[in-house]
Parts: C-alpha cells; structure tokens; sequence
C-alpha cells in the first residue's frame, strides 16, 4: 500500500483535491490518504503554515498531492504554503504539462523550484525595498540535468528562456545549462523572455523543453495555460531527490471559491503524474480526461455550464467504461495512444 498525504488547502483547493482523490480510488486501491491541514490558519496558531509533526508524517509518505492555498499580501512573516513545502522537501524541479486536450500534444515547461526570488533575501530599510535573487551553481546544474531527462525522454531539445543579455545571475545560469546538456548531447536554443513571450502565444508547440528559473518559469507556466483552454485543467509535479508533490497549477482562485463550479481536471491529471510517478501509471486518468472532454459537458472556465461534480461523475464513468472494455479494446486504445505519442515526438 502506497501512502499519499493529501493537503487540500482552501479556496477551490478542498473542491478540486476532493474530485481528484475520488478518481485516483477509482483506478487504484493501491493507495491510503491521508490528510493534513497548512496555510494561514495553521500559521496563526502556530507561527508555521504547515505543522512541524505532519511535515514529519508527510516526509514519510510516498508522494503529496496539494490543492491550493490562499497567500495574503499583509500577514508579516508568513510565507506561501506551497513555498514552504517546495523548500522543506527539497523539490527543486517543477514540471508543467500544458495540455492540448483534443490534439495530445503539449507544452513541456521544467521551472526552477528552490531558488531565484522566491527564495532569495527581501527587505525594507531605511525606505527601500531590495528582493535578492539567488542562483546557486548546485541549483543551476540540477534543474539543468531534470530538463536534459526531460528532453531525451522526448526526444526533444530545450529552450532556455532567461534575461542574459542583463542579468548576471542568468548569464551564469546559461553557461552552466549548456555545459550539462552539452554533455548529453542535448540542443540548447536561447531564448529572451520578453520576446519569448510573443512566440509562446504565436507558437505554443514548437519550444521543445522550456527551462527557465523560478519567477520566469511561474509567469510562462501561468500565460501558456492559455493554450490549454483554461488554468484549470493544467498539473504538474515538484520533484527533488526524496519525496514528490503533485498539484495543479491553479491558485485558490477566490473569486470562484465556494460556488461549485471549479475545474477539477488540473488536480484530477495531477493525481495521473502522480500515478506515474509511484510506477501504478496514470494512463488510464489521461485516457478517461480525454474521453470526457470531447463529449462531456465542461465548466464556466472552459465556456461550459457543468459543475465540478458533474466532471468529477463522468471522469469516473469513463473509467469505468474502460475498465469494462476487455483487453483486447484495452490494447487498441493503448496503441493509439503510443501512435499519438511517437507522432508528437517526430514533429
Ligand atoms: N499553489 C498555490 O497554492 C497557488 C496559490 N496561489 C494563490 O491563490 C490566490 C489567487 O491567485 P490568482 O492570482 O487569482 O490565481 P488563480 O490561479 O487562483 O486564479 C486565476 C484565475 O483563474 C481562475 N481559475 C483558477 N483555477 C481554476 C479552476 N480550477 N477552475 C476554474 N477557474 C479557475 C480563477 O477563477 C481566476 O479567475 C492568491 O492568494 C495566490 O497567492 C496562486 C498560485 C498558486
Ligand atoms: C506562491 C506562488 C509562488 C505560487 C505560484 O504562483 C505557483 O507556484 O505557481
Ligand atoms: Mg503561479
């Protein structure tokens, strides 16, 4: 039995991870959850947005699926949850997959998870502010080998998205990125963030693996969602040497909070990497996700009139619709999908 801690957060975060939760039971009864709270009302009682006994507790499991959480602008010394977990699990790799639900192909996007601004030093005296933005050779060099996995497992190159031509931290960055793939044989293509953004809205497809460090990385991921139909159906997994946590890329989007409504496929193809990554696969997740949205009824976010449930109920038949089929519809649904595989890799 593999043990997932699951940490739902607030917002839409309980309402998505509860559809998630259901699908992976759906395909799995190979796993235990188990829930821990985190975020501002943990802070207050405790002056730490996660409990230092469940951080134990969740060090140990085998992967963490996370919700969202909601970080004020004013709380002095509070921190972001999911920064907080990100730096206390040492999950510097984040992997973004943007999804073209109907075509299969995708936008690969490796950021930069423990370093940069995020992480860097920040102050107020004497009536100016200074962010100190960090980037470490260790830092540069392991995000560089994640994105290099990355890249071959695709048979693809990457493009490194940075400000070199200003700043010293990714010059720096950028000589150590080329000397690792160099090393692999894997293609470095240079790319400028602010220009880059215009091809990431003109040519979404054609960028193989995408690195950059933390803030560059955060913004992208966010405005290449566009391209999936909307920010609710995008996962994505934090990696590091121990333990993985899996989320959407979502926030806890207030402004929607409560009404039933929430895109839950963001979190519902986080628990699939998930899968993946404790080696159960979550192919079966993929498949039924993209049965759904080609007949199913979609939420507000993707122009549709569901509710969250309605998705999280025909998820679920789907699955069950495939777990019926016998092994012989079973294989040819896994042909097509290697074929949709090795044609996105060509090209
Ligand atoms: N991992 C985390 O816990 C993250 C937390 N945040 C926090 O979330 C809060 C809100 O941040 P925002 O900038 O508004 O970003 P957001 O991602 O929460 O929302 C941006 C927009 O996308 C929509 N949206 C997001 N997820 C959706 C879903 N699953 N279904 C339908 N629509 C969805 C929202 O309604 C909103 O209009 C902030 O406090 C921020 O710090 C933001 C990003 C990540
Ligand atoms: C607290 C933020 C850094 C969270 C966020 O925007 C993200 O990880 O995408
Ligand atoms: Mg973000």
């Amino acid at each position: 039995m593999y043990r997932v801690a699951v940490i739902p957060g607030d917002g839409i975060g309980p309402e998505v991870i509860d559809g998630a939760v259901r699908v992976l039971k759906a395909v799995t009864g190979r796993v235990r959850f188990e829930y821990y709270e985190g975020g501002v009302d943990v802070f207050q009682e405790c002056g730490s947005p996660i409990r230092e006994e469940d951080l134990e507790e969740i060090r140990r499991s085998d992967a963490v699926l996370f919700g969202a959480t909601t970080t004020p602008f004013d709380l002095p010394g509070y921190r972001s949850l999911i920064l907080t977990l990100r730096k206390e699990l040492g999950l510097y790799a984040n992997l973004r997959i943007i999804p073209d639900l109907r075509t299969g192909r995708e936008i690969v996007i490796v950021r930069e998870n423990s370093e940069g601004l995020y992480f860097g030093i920040g102050a107020v005296v004497n009536g100016r502010a200074v962010d100190v933005r960090l980037i470490t050779r260790e830092g540069a060099e392991r995000i560089a080998r994640f994105a290099v996995e990355q890249a071959k497992a695709r048979g693809s190159f990457i493009t490194f998205v940075h400000k070199a031509n200003v700043l010293t931290g990714d010059k720096f960055f950028r000589r150590i990125v080329r000397e690792v793939a160099g090393e692999e044989g894997v293609e470095v293509r240079d790319a400028i963030i602010d220009s880059f953004t215009i091809k990431l809205v003109r040519n979404p497809w054609e960028h193989g693996v995408i690195l950059s460090e933390n803030l560059f990385g955060d913004i992208l991921s966010d405005l290449a969602t566009v391209h999936a139909g909307s920010i609710g159906i995008v996962p994505s997994g934090n990696y590091g040497d121990g333990i993985a946590l899996f989320e959407p890329v979502h926030g806890s989007a207030p402004d929607i909070a409560g009404k039933g409504i929430a895109n839950p496929i963001g979190a519902i193809l986080s628990g699939a990497m998930l899968l993946d990554y404790l080696g159960l696969d979550g192919s079966l997740i993929r498949a039924a996700v993209r049965g759904y949205v080609v007949n199913g009824e979609l939420t507000p976010d993707m122009g549709g009139r569901a509710r969250t449930e309605d998705v999280v109920r025909g998820i679920i038949g789907e699955i069950e619709d495939l777990l019926s089929m016998d092994e012989v519809w079973r294989d040819e649904i896994r042909l097509s999908r290697l074929e949709s595989d090795i044609s996105r890799m060509a090209g």
